[in-house]
């Protein structure tokens, strides 16, 4: 596995006007393990979107990012489709494959095994929507094993599920770690978040703090980022620097 590094410069990413995402500047280095934290709001999701390419930047870029697997949150996931376990995987190739071309063989088997390797043989024909939140975050870790890619993004990746698939799904992902791929995940839990992730990303929109996991999740920082939570909730602003003094901070760095 080619280890792919990521580089955000100045990036801004909005939902309308508003910023969710605010002139954050940092690098996740090839093959780093880091967690994106911080309170409701943050824009931890936009910016993992927009590190998919699901999500233009307003001003700012992404240098590097490649090909990406992205675990969306669960909750914006519609199971209602009549889709089978086995489809929901291969689904993940959609972006390669093209929707309407017919899917390898091959491909079927690989899908067949990614989802054996996450503890679902005999699912292959079972409907998404007839399964366990556990069962299917499993079938979502399988698309993602399926999908192979140097770059994994992870949107609340343990949430809704018990200690075993939690304790099962991470450990695939330390192995994605090890096998030297880029590791980015939304996380709540600042406990795991210490235990198992050497770096962290703290947001509150704008970036609180980005590095060791230890110098990152200060009390102070996480306090402040609370309180930057409790002042946006009486009603985001625009972004403040128009295009002019974007500009002008970047032929100032240059
Ligand atoms: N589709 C949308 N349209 C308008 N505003 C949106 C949209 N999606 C998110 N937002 C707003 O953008 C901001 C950031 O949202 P985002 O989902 O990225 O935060 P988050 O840190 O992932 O939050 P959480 O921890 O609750 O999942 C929030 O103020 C949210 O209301």
């Amino acid at each position: 596995m080619s280890p792919a590094g990521i580089t955000l410069a100045d990036l801004t990413v909005c939902h309308g006007r508003r910023p969710a995402v605010h002139h954050l500047s940092g690098r996740f280095a090839p093959g780093s393990l880091t967690a994106v934290v911080g309170p409701n709001g943050a824009g931890k999701s936009t910016l993992l979107r927009a590190l998919a390419g699901l999500h233009p930047a307003q001003s700012g870029r992404i240098e590097g990012a490649g090909r990406v697997a992205l675990l969306p949150q669960q909750s914006s996931i519609d199971r209602g489709f009549p889709l089978s376990c086995l489809d929901t995987v291969l689904f993940g190739l959609w972006a390669e494959a093209g929707p309407f071309r017919a899917i390898p063989r091959a491909a079927r088997a690989r899908a067949e095994a990614a989802l054996d390797a996450v503890g679902l043989r005999g699912f292959e024909r079972r409907p998404v929507g007839s399964v366990s939140s556990g069962q299917f975050q499993r079938v979502l870790f399988a698309r993602l094993l399926l999908q192979d890619a140097p770059v994994v993004l992870l949107d609340e990746p343990f949430n809704a599920v018990d200690a075993r698939t939690a304790a099962d799904l991470l450990a695939m992902v330390r192995r994605w770690h090890g096998e030297g791929r880029t590791v980015i995940a939304v996380l709540h839990d600042m406990d795991l978040v210490r235990d198992a992730f050497p770096e962290s990303l703290l947001l509150a929109r704008d970036c609180l703090g980005w590095g060791r996991t230890a110098e990152v999740l200060t009390a102070a920082n996480l306090l402040r980022a609370r309180s930057m939570a409790e002042d946006w909730a009486a009603g985001a602003g625009e972004c403040g620097r128009g295009r002019a003094a974007i500009d002008a901070a970047a032929a100032t760095a240059a």
